[in-house]
């Protein structure tokens, strides 16, 4: 059964719209990453997914009880601030020894719990914002560019702290990221987006696409030919018109990257 179903969504933010009859679904312990070039609305369908906007149109179906863990983009913490790992993961809901021990040793960050926020490196940093997300033992974890600031080893790394996270507890992931190359080994599937869902499918597939090796080859080109490929239908990027998208979103499905 889907953790969370999205259901014909479409989502206005002001004049603009951002996400237009978005079909997805979530299932249980699978990694599904999100790609899209900027603006696409994938932090928009994190955060409708979420809860935190209600769709303009169409349905979000919860599993009854599912509970969600989050890890942001980043966060600002004043570097002057005296703050230790322990005392953030119990903010603001107070937590156990134990339970923070745990959370920091499911996320690779044993070790750091009397340290200073501030003196953490960007994947450590990363690390606690991934075991505070675990502490409410989530079945679906988010995660919204985690890796941005990282360099690329430090970025692979952490993926493979999130499959270990998904092999130990059992949780489902949903990520969007940018570095499609990193995230490709341990993702189950992707879903390109451009507004509307463009096209979807087991990273394989995605794999043997022309553009994903042009990502390889050509670094950030690739990765833009990647995110610009060519479709049979035009996409609306004024995405604020109103105008209906005249194209079928079914030749895409289950077929990546074309
Ligand atoms: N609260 C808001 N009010 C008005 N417009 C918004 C709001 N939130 C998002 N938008 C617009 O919606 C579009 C999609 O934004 P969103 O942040 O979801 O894209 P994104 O794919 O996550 O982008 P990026 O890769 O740059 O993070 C953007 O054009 C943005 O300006």
């Amino acid at each position: 059964m889907s953790l969370v179903e999205l259901k014909d969504v479409t989502v206005r933010q002001g004049a603009q719209t951002v996400l237009q009859h978005v079909d997805l679904s979530v299932r249980s312990a699978e990694i599904l990453t999100i790609v899209g070039p900027n603006g696409s609305g994938k932090s928009t369908l994190l955060r409708t997914i979420i809860g935190a906007i209600r769709p303009t149109g169409g349905q979000v179906v919860r599993k009854a009880g599912l509970r969600i863990g989050y890890v942001p983009q980043k966060l600002h913490i004043d570097p002057t601030l005296p703050l230790t790992v322990r005392r953030f993961l119990s903010l603001p809901d107070r937590v156990s020894d134990d339970a923070a021990a745990r959370a920091l040793s499911h996320a690779g960050a044993e070790g750091v719990s009397s340290q200073q926020m501030a003196s953490l490196s960007g994947g450590q940093f990363q690390r606690v914002l991934l075991a505070r997300a675990l502490l409410s033992r989530p079945d679906l974890l988010i995660l919204d560019e985690a890796t941005q600031g990282l360099d690329q080893p430090g970025s692979a790394a952490f993926y493979r702290q999130i499959e270990a996270v998904r092999r130990d507890l059992g949780c489902a992931v949903l990520m969007v990221s940018h570095e499609l190359h990193v995230v490709m080994a341990a993702s189950d599937r992707v879903i390109c987006l451009n507004g509307h869902v463009c096209c979807e499918g087991a990273p394989e597939h995605v794999a043997s696409a022309p553009e994903y090796r042009a990502l390889f080859g050509t670094g950030t080109q690739g990765a833009l030919a990647l995110y610009r490929h060519e479709h049979n239908h035009t996409h609306d990027h004024a995405h604020g018109t109103g105008h209906a998208q005249s194209h079928d979103h079914k030749h895409d499905k289950d077929r990546a990257a074309s």
